[in-house]
């Protein structure tokens, strides 16, 4: 029995002769959430969708449940849940003849009507789905993923558009699947949530993965940040030189510095800041946040077009 749940080694997905993933690894244990992080057209749909089953890799192996996606497809479905980021729903059936039509198509281990009340759907469920809202279309896509109780739940930006409070919901239904045993592949834009629900995560870019580990191994191979007002009539250069200072800017009087080891750099730099009575207006501190890696590869990919 193969040890992930997911298995992708090598993958490459082309269209044509343009390859938008290029060689990814992505191995997610049974259980897991996993975030697939990434910039715009970085590949995460494309890698998705071939796990999926949805298009035939170019090259590499693809296992999920120990099936090939493609080639197993019809007996990996009933076992799977795909909220894709786009629906295709009929719209002028209701919210309940969706999940009817969908019942019969997959393999329903939950009620229908559970399944609207868990969604927050329960009271739309005689409404046509084109008089939905955008959130409420969206959470009736995560009700027909998870009709079935799946064993791999795929959500392609679940949560674009929604507001707050659905997207808590949608967050508490991915989390009872969590305790259930799902395994979850998760593409997002929204940082905030990768950080909170993954286990283990990757970021993309150009079909590659720049980027991977958990987030305590993520955040820890990328520097803290020092940032303060340079204090009023003093030059760059007079600022003490800070044992673990790896970068040094000065911003519009405002001085932004990263650092392998914030505790050490910021005791420094106070101590240099008491002795000399200097005030270090807006002084701000903090480790590497997801959204700092992030930007840090988005920056290198800048960097090297
Ligand atoms: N059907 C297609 N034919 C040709 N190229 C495509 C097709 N679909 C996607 N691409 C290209 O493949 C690359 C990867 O696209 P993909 O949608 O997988 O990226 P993504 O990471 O999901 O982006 P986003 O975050 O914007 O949704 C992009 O350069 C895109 O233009």
């Amino acid at each position: 029995m193969n040890e992930y749940a997911i298995d992708a080694v090598g993958l490459r997905c082309a269209y044509g002769s343009f390859e938008a993933v290029r060689g990814i690894d992505l191995q997610v244990r049974p259980g897991e959430l996993y975030a697939l992080l990434g910039t715009n057209g970085a590949g995460k749909t494309t890698a998705v969708e071939t796990l999926e089953g949805h298009r035939r890799a170019s090259g590499g192996s693809v296992r999920v449940l120990g099936l090939d996606p493609f080639a197993d497809r019809a007996r990996l479905r009933p076992r799977t849940g795909i909220m894709l980021q786009e629906s295709g729903f009929a719209g002028d059936l209701t919210v309940a003849e969706t999940l009817e039509l969908w019942g019969r198509i997959s393999t329903p281990a939950r009620g229908r009507l559970d399944v609207l009340e868990l969604l927050d759907l329960g009271h739309r469920a005689q409404v046509a789905v084109k008089q939905l809202s955008g959130g409420e279309r969206r959470r009736l896509d995560l009700a027909l993923a998870v009709l079935n109780i799946p064993e791999v739940l795929f959500l392609d930006e679940p949560t674009t558009g929604l507001d707050p409070e659905s997207r808590k919901r949608t967050w508490e239904v991915v989390r009872g699947l969590l305790d259930e045993g799902t395994t979850v592949l998760l593409t997002t834009h929204y940082l905030e949530e990768a950080e909170t629900m993954a286990t283990r995560l990757s970021i993309m870019d150009k079909g590659v993965v720049s980027v991977h580990g958990t987030l305590a191994e993520v955040l820890a191979a990328h520097p803290s940040r020092i940032a303060f007002d340079l204090p009023h009539g003093m030059s760059i250069t007079e600022l003490p030189a800070l044992p673990a200072m790896s970068n040094l800017v000065n911003r519009a009087g405002r001085v932004e510095m990263s650092s392998a080891d914030l505790q050490r750099d910021l005791g420094v730099l106070l101590g240099w800041a008491t002795r000399r009575s200097v005030e270090l207006g807006r002084l701000r501190a903090h480790h590497a946040s997801l959204e700092d890696v992030f930007h840090q590869v988005a920056d290198r990919i800048g960097a090297a077009a």
